[in-house]
């Protein structure tokens, strides 16, 4: 039996992108702003400084007030995550360190990135970062974006410990995920990395997911882990494919966050331009991201009502 509370990471975290002011710095208002625009959403919680919110291109000293920002925020209503993973074990541990002060509710992790790491290098980083706090600690696998494909040995030696509560599986193979609930059980969160694979993601055994362009759909997320929980799986497939239509026309732009942080401005939620060397959207995508604006927002407007109608 763990000793954590694990419901309160089950469910759909928006992984928040970076909230800047206009000279490109971070700005603790537009990061609150940002945050409580999710509470009224249905997400359970927030995975804050990781790849969508940029904590890789950011300072630490960056880091941790947007971290400051999120728990003074709505630390109280929603279960935060905090991704503290730094090129170096030594900043990561004061990442890890810190999220604990400031009363974050887990920690997640990356590799180490750039060196090409031996597996003991990489259980060697991420178990300094469990040691360093007492909170628990989520493992984040993204072979795509680290070149790190973590193995089935290693992974069961992390997770081994209590401590280590879960994995974000972001790379694509559901099969991969599947293998990884299989060996760590039911005791052990498996989130949902790919957006797009939600649906296949908890079918095969995601507690929940964790992902970016949730932050401009909540709502559709919330809705389509509804639809898995009451086992209504037509409903489900329809909405995903709907889910995929939008995905599929943010990943045309640029930048993904670029377009997502555009979209997110049309709904009064300002924070800025991802930093370089993350590309921005320019003038010439306005109109079509406008465009995209209202559809999803016509498919909020449509499945809310739908599972209103559904819960009375
Ligand atoms: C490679 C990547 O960035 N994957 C994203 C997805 O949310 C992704 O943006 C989405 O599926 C669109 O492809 C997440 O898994 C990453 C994430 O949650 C994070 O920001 O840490």
């Amino acid at each position: 039996m763990t000793e954590w509370d694990l419901s309160k990471f089950k469910g759909v975290f928006v992984a928040m992108y970076s909230a800047y002011d206009e000279a490109g710095d971070v700005c603790e208002d537009r990061v609150k702003k940002l945050a409580r625009f999710y509470v009224h959403s249905g997400v359970k919680g927030l995975y804050v400084g990781g790849s969508s919110g940029e904590g890789i291109l950011q300072t630490v000293e960056e880091r941790k007030r947007v971290v400051e920002a999120v728990m003074q925020e709505v630390g109280q209503e929603l279960t935060i995550i905090v991704h503290v993973a730094a090129n170096s074990t030594k900043e990561s541990k004061e990442l890890a360190i810190h999220a604990e002060t400031c009363g974050a509710h887990a920690i997640s992790a990356v590799p180490s990135i750039y060196y090409r790491l031996s597996e003991n290098a990489v259980e060697k980083h991420w178990q300094e970062m469990i040691d360093c706090s007492s909170l628990p600690f989520i493992i984040y696998n993204i072979p795509q974006t680290t070149g790190f494909n973590l193995s089935q040995t290693l992974f069961q030696k992390v997770a081994a410990q209590d401590k280590v509560i879960g994995i974000k599986m972001s790379g694509e193979s559901v099969f991969d995920l599947q293998q990884f609930k299989a060996h760590a059980g039911k005791e052990f969160l498996v989130f949902n990395g790919p957006d797009e694979q939600y649906l296949g993601g908890r079918i095969m055994g995601a507690d929940g997911g964790i992902g970016g362009t949730y932050g401009v759909m909540p709502e559709l997320f919330c809705v389509l882990d509804q639809y898995i929980t009451s086992n209504q799986l037509e409903k489900a497939q329809e909405l995903q494919f709907h889910i995929n239509r939008i995905i599929k026309k943010l990943l045309s732009y640029p930048s993904l966050y670029g377009a997502c942080k555009y979209i997110l401005s049309l709904r009064n939620i300002e924070t800025g331009f991802p930093r370089l060397p993350l590309l921005p959207v320019t003038q010439q995508d306005y109109p079509s991201l406008s465009v995209l604006n209202d559809e999803i927002k016509q498919l909020i407007n449509q499945y809310t009502k739908e599972m209103e109608r559904v819960i009375q």
